[in-house]
């Protein structure tokens, strides 16, 4: 088997941070005596990522997500364990590395606000040494690819927040990095927007064979790009495999929808399990995996109904309810 692209090893990192009291008197004592606060931010996280993978990176909240991906592409040092990618020690920070990996934080840009995303590139090019003939031939191709080829010449203030997000994947691929860690790539944008990030991160990962982790709060990002999630909670590692076995191990439930032929009070449905929606004739159901052959029999002998269809539950309702429980 090819060696892992990505390794996390008893991956581990703990902050420690000064706390002081409110007031003057907080402020004093501080000063003579520190006292800290550890935080356990990544406990012992242990994966292996193939070469050409793409994984989801799932977590709520502060579970430590953000600092995993900062790790593995050697911002900060663990505390403990092992981070390798493609087979190197990311915090040596050495070239032949860093030429090949990419963080991308939906959060924070790169390109330089006041000039032209062309001259980000142009600065770009320049770090990772590319010739800017060679520049030019990849701004082209992933500005294509991107749909973006129009505001390549206009400064990166007068973008949309769609247009810049583009605009700093294609800063961060110049260099044709071979695996991308990615942090809430479509953080904000609008449907479209969404759509055509992820579209475009599919192709750059088939035209490349390059491997992604990536974390998004958009499930459909999840869903359409990722076979496999890797899901952590409190720092640990609560769930590693399918993405659909996530769903039915984790999901005691399926979601029934129907469509009556007149409406019908929300109220008759509330003992047939969780009401999610009732709109006019329209009725979506979240009904108990063990319950739902005498539920579905029972709703088509008592009410009038149109169609009926049974599906497994959204996958944010699941995802939701694994965080809120921490129940993996
Ligand atoms: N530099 C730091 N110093 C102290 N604590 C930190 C630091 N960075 C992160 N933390 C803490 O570590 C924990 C994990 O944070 P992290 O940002 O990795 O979570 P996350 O899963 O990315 O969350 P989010 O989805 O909210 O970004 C949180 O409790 C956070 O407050």
């Amino acid at each position: 088997m090819a060696a892992p692209a990505v390794l996390a090893e008893q991956l581990s990192k703990t902050f420690l941070v000064a706390e002081k009291d409110p007031g003057f008197a907080g402020t004093l004592r501080h000063f003579v005596r520190r006292r800290y606060r550890r935080i356990e931010a990544v406990r012992r996280v242990s994966f292996a990522i193939a070469p050409g993978e793409v994984v989801g990176f799932l977590g709520p909240n502060g579970a430590g997500k953000t600092t995993t991906l900062k790790m593995l592409t050697g911002l900060i040092q663990p505390t403990a364990g092992r981070a390798r990618v493609l087979e190197r020690d990311p915090y040596r920070r050495e070239a032949a590395l860093l030429r090949n990996l990419t963080l991308v934080m939906g959060n924070k840009q790169q390109l330089i606000w006041d000039l032209p995303v062309l001259d980000s590139l142009r600065v770009n090019a320049a770090v990772y040494e590319i010739p800017w003939a060679e520049a030019e031939r990849r701004t082209a191709e992933l500005a294509a690819m991107l749909e973006v080829e129009e505001v390549l010449r206009q400064p990166v203030r007068k973008l949309s927040l769609g247009q810049r997000m583009k605009a700093e994947l294609l800063a961060s691929l110049l260099h044709r990095p071979r695996v991308l860690f990615l942090d809430e790539p479509t953080l904000g944008l609008d449907v479209n927007a969404q759509l055509a990030v992820r579209r475009f991160l599919k192709a750059y990962r088939e035209r490349y064979g390059a491997t992604l982790l990536l974390t998004s709060h958009y499930m459909a990002d999840i869903e359409a790009l990722a076979e496999r999630v890797i899901v952590i909670h409190e720092g640990r590692l609560l769930y590693d495999g399918w993405l659909r076995g996530l769903v039915e191990r984790y999901a005691p439930f399926k979601e029934v929808r129907l469509e009556l032929t007149a409406p019908v009070p929300a109220g008759a449905f509330e003992r047939y399990g969780r009401v999610e929606e009732v709109q006019g004739s329209r009725v979506r159901l979240l009904v108990d995996k063990g319950a739902l052959t005498g539920v579905v029999a029972d709703l088509l002998g008592r009410f009038e109904v149109r169609d009926l269809t049974v599906d497994e539950p959204p996958l944010e309702e699941v995802i939701g309810r694994i965080f809120a429980e921490g129940a993996v």
